[in-house]
């Protein structure tokens, strides 16, 4: 797809007017603490696009500020004590809430090692897991043999759905008396905070202005209603009606289930399966392009890690990232998590003239004492324009260039 980054610039203001209407849905961050209530739940801007006013030539504009930390403010201690009650352990390591959400920040210094660091520990029992082929395997196993959720979530697609039934799962575990998800969705973001463009309005989407996104959105709506209308006729039982007594309810659920799902393999016994689950506090962890941390299984003791990567220093108060997908252009991320990045090194601007830069005046520009050889243009004074936008990003410059 011929997608130029950044995306459009929207009207955030206008986009949040128009998504009060789904702010009837119950679930919201719990002991959200004066500085939010002061400032109201408006500090959530519910679609994030890479784009900024972009009036001058974008290649010598800087990288935006961090996020001051100042802006954020530490978690309920309840977020803590529900996991370390249930052995998820943490090390190093903060949980913040700011303008943008929770994450992940570093409580003090960390020297570089040779060897990853662990910065959390989550056990198998808290994650809620579905496997990606039939036969439909959960883990942990918490649906009753018998239960009606058990046929809807066999009517899906295999191909297709992993969403949907993870939406089911979620849901599920949130009614089921004494589950840990019932705690720990107070924490997650409610449907006016939540990014996912599934929860846009169409006024939202026709912002956008990238009408192929749009289109897209509009046909997972669809389905998602399609699927509760299906499901949650007046005829179910009450034990299914209850848990998404209204469509909105369901596709907020779709949407955590989109916007947090992590793709990895488990092993029960001796079988190992492809698997879409839900990890508890990871799933604080925000994406970067350049991320510091990685998730790794610990088989033996059931338990997945999150570790800093080899030879990285971190700073108190840095900000702890995943990568959540690699190789994947901006609408990708739109389409799943409801932002994107200029940062992002797999979105490149599609240039179709044939004009060139001199070469030694952007070279010297950026103090870059040489290229490898198949970026230059065929005379060795030229190079391709979009080459020097994609080397502008900070990622390409460290990568490939010799400075
Ligand atoms: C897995 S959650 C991460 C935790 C999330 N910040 C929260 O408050 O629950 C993924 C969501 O976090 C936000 N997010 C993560 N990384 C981001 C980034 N680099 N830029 C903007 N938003 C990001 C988006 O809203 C995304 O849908």
């Amino acid at each position: 797809m011929a997608l130029s980054v950044p995306l459009p610039h929207r009207n955030h203001s206008q986009l949040r007017a128009s998504r009060q209407q789904w702010q009837a849905v119950p679930l919201g961050r719990r002991g959200r603490s004066c500085y939010f209530q002061s400032n109201s739940r408006s500090n959530f801007p519910p679609i994030r696009a890479a784009a900024v006013e972009a009036p001058t030539f974008p290649l010598f504009q800087p990288l935006q500020a961090e996020e001051s930390p100042s802006e954020l403010e530490p978690a309920d201690p309840d977020f803590y004590k529900i996991g370390f009650v249930r052995s998820m352990r943490a090390y190093g390591i903060e949980f913040k809430e700011g303008p943008e959400g929770f994450g992940v920040y570093a409580s003090k210094d960390v020297e570089p090692l040779r060897r990853a660091r662990v910065i959390m520990e989550i056990p198998l029992e808290l994650m809620l897991t579905v496997s990606k082929k039939l036969p439909w395997m959960f883990f942990p196993d918490i649906i009753p043999i018998g239960h009606p959720i058990f046929d809807i979530i066999n009517s899906t697609d295999p191909e297709k759905d992993w969403d949907l039934r993870l939406a089911c799962l979620l849901l599920y575990a949130f009614d089921k008396q004494d589950n840990f998800w019932q705690l720990y969705g107070d924490f997650l973001p409610s449907a006016d905070e939540c990014t996912s463009l599934l929860l846009a309005t169409e006024e939202d989407l026709l912002e956008l202005q990238d009408e192929a996104l749009a289109s897209t959105m509009r046909q997972q709506q669809k389905r998602a209603l399609e699927f509760w209308e299906k499901n949650w006729h007046n005829g179910v039982p009450l034990k299914i009606k209850r848990l998404a007594r209204d469509p909105e309810r369901f596709i907020w659920a779709v949407s955590v289930a989109q916007s947090r799902c992590i793709d990895m393999q488990m092993r029960i016994g001796a079988l190992v399966q492809d698997a879409n689950m839900l990890i508890p506090y990871a799933d604080m962890l925000n994406h970067s392009f350049q991320p510091n941390c990685f998730l790794h299984w610990r088989f033996k003791d059931r338990m997945l890690e999150v570790m800093i990567n080899a030879g990285q220093r971190i700073k108190k108060g840095d900000e702890m990232t995943i990568n959540y997908m690699c190789g994947q252009k901006n609408n990708m991320f739109m389409q799943r998590y409801g932002f994107s990045s200029a940062a992002n090194p797999w979105d490149v601007i599609e240039f179709s003239g044939n004009a060139r830069i001199h070469l030694e005046s952007f070279l010297s520009a950026f103090n870059i004492s040489g290229l490898p050889q198949e970026y230059y243009h065929n005379s060795m004074d030229f190079c391709d324009f979009h080459i020097l936008i994609l080397l502008a990003c900070e990622n390409v410059l460290s990568s490939t260039c010799l400075m």
